[in-house]
């Protein structure tokens, strides 16, 4: 390993999305491998809205590969993060970065040690697929800064393996991940079925009704599911496939009956079985342009009012220009929206205030991308650590006791 010093630092950072799934996955035919026992189908959202940013550090000087979320220190041991640094770390290859004097060898790669820094702009572990944006940006980030030279499609499949719905966070739009039928899992990768400006009239709306953990992860879930439920695989062998087709067909054509009827049709086959498992409480909510989107909003703001002295701004996030096209600018405009007209007459037009937590306003995004300004780095340039920490300790070494 040649360098111009024995204490450099080079890093990379990236920016993935999450996605949400149309036809869910549920239920691995094969543990260790993150495989599949149906096809799925997600759009990916907006990274502005719900992404994970990673920062990636490789130097001679880090003695263990360490890792941060949200600011906490993670351990690395798990088998899944152990699968992804491994299968990345083969795929390394030489890097030299001339303004620094920096050369490192492709097998160099297998001695270096990371320290990797990894926030998320939404709730974690909360069931909004914090570990797809957070394993695929995880994946990513490793592949850049090690100079990998793989495809989008070879990189899902070791996002995969992180975690099956992090593969599928490897392109923009609307995502395929094909179950594959090779014990290996060399075929069990994602694929794009159409990129976010095909139909990008679409705006989800999440409202949030926890942000807190879930009991249950989908992990446990779907392990459950394999075990205990005949209509699990009554669903992968005889629903899905017809399903996927039939998806396919709706996203190709635009048809958004057809979407919305098979999107709310997978979703049911979980919640009619009235299994125990919970892949979180937070429900998405696809319009199909954005005029359908502020009618909508309003009805849900009518019965899920924030609780008091709640400012509009913080309870609807993410993209506001639906809230402001739909005449809501303050809470004022909440307080006066009339009951939804259709109901009217059949029911008396109950409110739930506190009820949902906030809502995300957001629509389909683009696929994971680097992001060049250092400023956005989450590790310090020169010691390698998370620069809140780096900055606390600053502080305290400067006598201050707050950290900024
Ligand atoms: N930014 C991140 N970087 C690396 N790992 C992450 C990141 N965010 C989440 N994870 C991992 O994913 C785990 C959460 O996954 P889990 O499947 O329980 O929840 P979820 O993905 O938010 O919900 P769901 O899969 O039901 O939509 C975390 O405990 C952590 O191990
Ligand atoms: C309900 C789901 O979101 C389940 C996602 O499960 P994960 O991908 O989080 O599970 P692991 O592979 O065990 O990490 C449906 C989906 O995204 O398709």
């Amino acid at each position: 390993m040649a360098s111009g010093t024995e204490s450099w630092i080079l890093m990379a950072t990236g920016r993935t999305p999450t996605n949400i799934a149309v036809i869910k996955y549920w239920g691995k035919r094969d543990e260790a491998l993150i495989l599949p026992v149906n096809d799925s189908i997600s759009v990916t959202l907006d990274p502005d809205h719900l992404s994970a940013t990673t920062t990636v550090a490789v130097s001679p000087t880090f003695d263990r590969d360490r890792m941060w979320l949200n600011g906490k220190e993670i351990p690395l041991s798990g088998d899944r993060f152990q699968s992804c640094l491994r299968e990345i770390r083969k795929l390394a290859d030489d890097v030299e970065d001339e303004k620094k004097g920096i050369r490192i060898q492709k097998d160099d790669w297998q001695k270096l040690h990371v320290h990797i820094a990894s926030y998320n702009n939404f709730p974690t572990a909360a069931g909004l697929a914090s570990s797809a944006a957070g394993l695929a940006c995880f994946v990513f980030t490793l592949a850049k800064l090690m100079n990998v030279k793989e495809d989008c499609g070879k990189l899902s499949s070791i996002a995969r393996q992180g975690s099956g719905s992090a593969c599928r966070s490897m392109y923009g739009g609307f995502v395929k991940w094909t179950m594959g039928k090779d014990a290996s899992g060399s075929d069990s990768i994602a694929v794009q079925l159409a990129s976010e400006s095909h139909w990008n009239d679409l705006v989800i709306i999440i409202a949030v009704v926890s942000s807190k953990q879930k009991e249950t992860s989908s992990t446990t879930g779907m392990r459950d599911s394999v075990e205990t439920s005949p209509l699990l695989q009554h669903r992968a062998q005889t629903v899905v496939p017809g399903r996927i087709l039939q998806m396919e067909e709706a996203i190709r054509n635009r048809d958004f009956a057809s979407f919305a009827r098979l999107t709310c049709a997978d979703s049911n086959q979980f919640h009619a079985a009235a299994y125990t498992f919970d892949a979180g409480p937070n429900s998405v909510l696809i319009a199909p342009n954005r005029k359908s989107a502020g009618l909508l909003l309003q009805r849900l703001l009518f019965c899920f009012p924030p609780p008091a002295h709640n400012e509009l701004t913080s309870y609807v996030i993410g993209d506001k220009s639906i809230l402001h096209e739909a005449g809501l600018q303050s809470m004022k405009d909440v307080e006066a929206l009339p009951p939804p007209p259709e109901s009217k007459d059949k029911y008396p037009s109950q409110k739930f205030p506190g009820v949902v937590s906030y809502f995300i306003c957001t629509r389909l995004g683009s696929g994971p991308r680097v992001l060049t300004d250092e400023s956005l780095a989450l590790l310090s340039p020169t010691t390698g650590l998370p620069k809140l920490l780096y900055i606390v300790v600053e502080n305290v070494c400067d006598g201050k006791r707050n950290p900024t």
